[in-house]
């Protein structure tokens, strides 16, 4: 497996960062300008740490004695612009530099749906098309690990989801040691158990991805994720209910809705709170959780609350402080409007 010890400096920006064995997929978050880029470029040998060590297996890529070129490191690096050669057909995009045997490319081609634009100009593509073609093209180098910086935040989130899974399932059958930056936490999560969360320039937390990330989101005032299954319980044609540990959440969802877990964005200033359970109501998510504590920022109160495990920080204002009176260790209901999940992860 991948691992590192590095120590960079550019201008006034440094980044300090050790890991010891990195699991087959990873995720990579944290805030913007704290080194995510910077750490895939040094991996890829775009960038020279000043000192450390950088390792795949037994093969070493950097240390104080040795520095091997970028292309000589067994990586491919998809960033968020496909970077295909425009003059070039899809199919010549992809030959270049192809190490894969010809049966595997074939299936390669097949898995990620582009047979049919494998005569078209690079140029003649859409932003989806390009992409998964850019794909396709790192591996067929047949590389041991892949790099990806926001390689589907161009994309439309059906295409992001739709690539994201096929290539999760290439990843996992070819045992392809790879990191993910993202800024969308349902695809962090869908993508691995695992992320690494860089949130300061000198050191990295490696953790369970759906618990890390709504900690950092929840500390952040983002979007936090739950994990949803299906339930029995009866909705409206086109709606549907799921289950999250003893609650339940409705969302507008098509019938042909895949089976197992869904991962839903709920964003802390879309919830409403109130302390008892709201009959005839709009609203049909009402969630019953725990106050843990209120904290009021710069004429926001803050108020941190347990759902099934997640802690949500809801702001509400000054005034439906007063009139709730909240404190740690009450009930309270999150009211949220219906939701909708679409074939999602
Ligand atoms: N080409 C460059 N020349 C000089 N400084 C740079 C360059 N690229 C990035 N930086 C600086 O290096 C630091 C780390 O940038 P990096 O792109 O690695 O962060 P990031 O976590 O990937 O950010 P984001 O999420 O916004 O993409 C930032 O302070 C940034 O301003």
């Amino acid at each position: 497996m991948l691992s590192f010890n590095l120590h960079y400096q550019r201008d006034d920006f440094t980044l300090d960062v050790k890991l010891l064995t990195l699991p087959l997929l990873t995720g990579v978050f944290g805030p913007s300008g704290i080194g995510k880029s910077s750490l895939l470029r040094l991996l890829a040998g775009l960038e020279t740490p000043l000192s450390g060590n950088i390792q795949y297996q037994q093969q070493v890529w950097f240390d104080d004695k040795t520095h091997l070129a970028s292309f000589n490191r067994p990586l491919a690096f998809v960033t968020q612009g496909s970077h295909l050669f425009p003059h070039l057909s899809v199919a010549q995009n992809i030959k270049l530099s192809k190490r894969l045997d010809d049966q595997a490319l074939a299936e390669l081609i097949e898995s990620f749906g582009i047979k049919a634009l494998l005569n078209k100009n690079a140029q003649q593509l859409s932003g989806g098309q390009a992409q998964r073609v850019a794909l396709v093209r790192a591996l067929a180098t047949q590389p041991k690990v892949l790099l990806l910086d926001e390689a589907f935040s161009a994309l439309d989130r059906q295409a992001a989801i739709h690539l994201l899974k096929i290539l999760k399932k290439w990843l996992n059958e070819h045992a392809i040691c790879t990191l993910m930056i993202s800024h969308n936490p349902e695809d962090l999560v869908f993508f691995s158990d695992k992320v690494l969360l860089i949130e300061d320039s000198q050191q990295l937390e490696l953790g369970n991805s759906l618990e890390l990330i709504n900690q950092y989101n929840g500390k952040s005032k983002q979007a936090m994720v739950l994990s949803v299954e299906r339930s029995d319980r009866k909705a409206d044609r086109g709606w549907r209910w799921f289950k999250f540990g003893e609650q339940y959440l409705l969302a507008e969802s098509p019938e042909a809705l895949d089976e197992g877990v869904h991962l839903v964005s709920i964003s802390p200033s879309n919830i409403v709170l109130s302390k008892h359970f709201v009959e005839h109501c709009s609203a049909q998510n009402q969630w019953q959780a725990e106050v843990l504590s209120i904290n009021a920022v710069a004429g926001t109160c803050y108020v941190d609350v347990r759902l099934e495990g997640v802690v949500i920080k809801v702001p509400i204002s000054p005034q439906a402080q007063q009139a709730l009176a909240l404190k740690s260790g009450d009930t309270v209901f999150l009211m949220h409007k219906a939701v909708k999940l679409h074939n999602q992860f």
